[in-house]
C-alpha cells in the first residue's frame, strides 16, 4: 500500500490517493472527519483554524461505502483559500499584475532559506506553502482509512501527550488499553491524560504567548493487538520499528522519536531493560513488562507498541528573530501575522496517523489481502499460530 499527498497550504484543495487497500471494507467519510476534527483542535492552535473546516469528500475508489480494491481519492477543500486567490491561482498572470504577499525574508527553523536555495525560488512563498503543517490533514486522512482497516483486525490506536514546554504528565500507561487512553485524551485541551498537568501545560502555553515565544513537546503513541511477527528482522528497511521512526521524525518539526524505555535505556542495566518471556496456554506467549515498546529485531512481539516523538517549539515567533532579507541582504527581525503558539496536542493526533499507516501497511505486505476476508483470515492464522509455536 502506498499514498502520495498534494496541495499547497492557502491553495485550492488538499489531496491524497491510497493505492493497495484491499476490496471490501467500509470506509465512512464522518469516520475521517471525526479525525480530522480531533487534528484541528487542542490548546495553542491559531487563527488559521479558525477558517477551516476540514471535510474530506471522497472522490474515488468507494462505492456504497465500501472499497473496490481500486486507488481511493481523498479531498479536502482550503477554505482560506478565498483570501488567496490573486497569489495561490494555478493561471498565469499578467505582468503588470502585483502579487502581493511575496516572501523575501525566511523565518529560521522553516524550510523558507534552504528551500529557496534548493529549488530556486526567490519568492519563499513557494517554499512555505508545501513546507507548512497543512500537509498534516492528508497524512491524517490517510491514516484514518488505515485506522478503519487496522479496526477490522482488532487493533486500536490512541495518542496522548506526555508533556510540553517541561510540564510532564505523570501517568502509568501500562495498565490502560489504547481504546482508554484515547477516551481519557479526548477529554483533555491539551490531550493529556493528567489533569493537574493539562492545567499547567496550559498556563505555560499562555505564558509563553505572552512571551511572544513558543514551546514543544512530547506525544506518545500506542497500538494494541498487534500480531506478533510483522516487519522483519532480515533486511534494515523492513524493520517495522524503524519505519514507524522515519514516519513520526517526517512530522513537521519532530526531533527525535524512541521506543518503550527509550533513551533512558543509556542509564539503566540490562536486567532491567529487557522484556521476560512468559507462557501460557490460553494466551500463548507474553512478556512481564513492556520496556521495548513491542519490539524485537525490528518485529512486533505482540505487546503494546509505545512509540514517543519530541516536537519542537514553532519556528515563527511573536517575538521575532534575526534574519537576513534575501533581495537587500539587510537584517531583519520579521513580523508575524498570525501562527500556532503550540501544536504539540495536534501534532499527537498526526503522529497517530502516521504511526497507523505504517502498521497498516507492513500488515498489508505481510498477508495477502486483495480482499478484506482473505486478510482477516491470514491474521487470524498467524494469531493462532504465534499461540501454538
Ligand atoms: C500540527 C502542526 C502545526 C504547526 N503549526 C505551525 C505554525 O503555525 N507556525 C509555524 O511556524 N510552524 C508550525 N509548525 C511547524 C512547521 O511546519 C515546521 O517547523 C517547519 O515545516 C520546518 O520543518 P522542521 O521543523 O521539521 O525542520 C507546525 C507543525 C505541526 C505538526
Ligand atoms: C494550516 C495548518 O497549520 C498551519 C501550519 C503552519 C506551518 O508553518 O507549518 C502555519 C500556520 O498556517 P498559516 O500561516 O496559514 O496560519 C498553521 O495554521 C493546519 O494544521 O491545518
Amino acid at each position: 500500500m502506498r499514498y502520495l499527498t498534494a496541495g499547497e497550504s492557502h491553495g485550492p484543495q488538499l489531496t491524497t490517493i491510497i493505492e493497495g487497500l484491499p476490496a471490501g471494507f467500509t470506509i465512512l467519510a464522518e469516520d475521517i472527519n471525526k479525525d480530522l476534527k480531533r487534528r484541528q483542535g487542542g490548546y495553542g492552535r491559531g487563527g488559521r483554524m479558525k477558517i477551516e473546516k476540514d471535510q474530506v469528500a471522497i472522490t474515488a475508489g468507494v462505492r456504497h461505502g465500501k472499497t473496490l480494491g481500486s486507488p481511493v481519492a481523498l479531498a479536502v477543500t482550503n477554505l482560506d483559500y478565498r483570501h488567496w486567490l490573486k497569489e495561490m491561482g494555478s493561471e498565469p498572470i499578467a505582468d503588470d499584475v502585483v502579487v502581493k504577499r511575496t516572501v523575501t525574508r525566511p523565518r529560521p527553523g522553516h524550510a523558507d532559506l534552504v528551500g529557496g536555495i534548493k529549488y530556486g525560488h526567490r519568492d519563499l512563498r513557494n517554499v512555505l506553502e508545501r513546507s507548512s503543517a497543512r500537509e498534516t490533514t492528508m497524512r491524517v486522512a490517510a491514516g484514518s482509512v488505515a485506522k478503519q482497516l487496522l479496526s477490522e483486525l482488532g487493533i486500536t490506536v490512541a495518542s496522548h501527550v506526555r508533556k510540553i514546554g517541561g510540564v510532564t504528565a505523570t501517568v502509568d500507561i501500562s495498565q490502560l488499553t489504547a481504546s482508554e487512553i484515547q477516551a481519557r485524551a479526548e477529554q483533555s485541551e491539551t490531550r493529556t491524560l493528567d489533569e493537574e498537568a493539562n492545567e499547567q501545560m496550559k498556563a505555560r502555553m499562555d505564558q509563553a504567548r505572552r512571551d511572544g515565544d513558543t514551546i514543544g513537546g512530547l506525544v506518545e503513541v500506542v497500538v494494541d493487538n498487534v500480531p506478533e511477527g510483522i516487519g522483519s528482522y532480515v533486511h534494515y528497511d523492513r524493520k517495522l520499528d524503524a519505519r514507524i521512526a522515519a514516519a513520526v521524525m517526517s512530522i513537521n518539526a519532530f526531533k527525535g522519536v524512541e521506543f518503550g524505555l527509550g533513551f533512558e535505556m543509556a542509564n539503566i542495566p540490562g536486567s532491567e531493560v529487557q522484556d521476560e518471556i512468559l507462557y501460557n496456554e490460553t494466551d500463548g506467549y507474553s512478556r512481564r513488562t513492556n520496556h521495548l515498546g513491542g519490539f524485537e529485531g525490528g518485529m512486533s512481539t505482540g505487546m503494546p507498541i509505545v512509540v514517543r516523538g519530541v516536537m519542537k517549539p514553532i519556528p515563527t515567533l511573536y517575538r521575532p528573530l534575526q534574519s537576513v532579507d534575501i533581495d537587500t541582504k539587510e537584517p531583519f527581525k520579521a513580523s508575524v501575522e498570525r501562527s500556532d503558539s503550540c501544536a504539540v496536542p495536534a501534532a499527537s493526533v498526526v503522529a497517530e496517523h502516521v504511526v497507523a499507516w505504517e502498521v497498516a501497511n507492513a500488515i498489508l505486505e505481510e498477508f495477502s489481502h486483495a480482499t478484506l476476508a482473505d486478510l482477516k483470515r491470514e491474521v487470524a492464522a498467524r494469531r493462532q499460530s504465534a499461540k501454538e509455536f
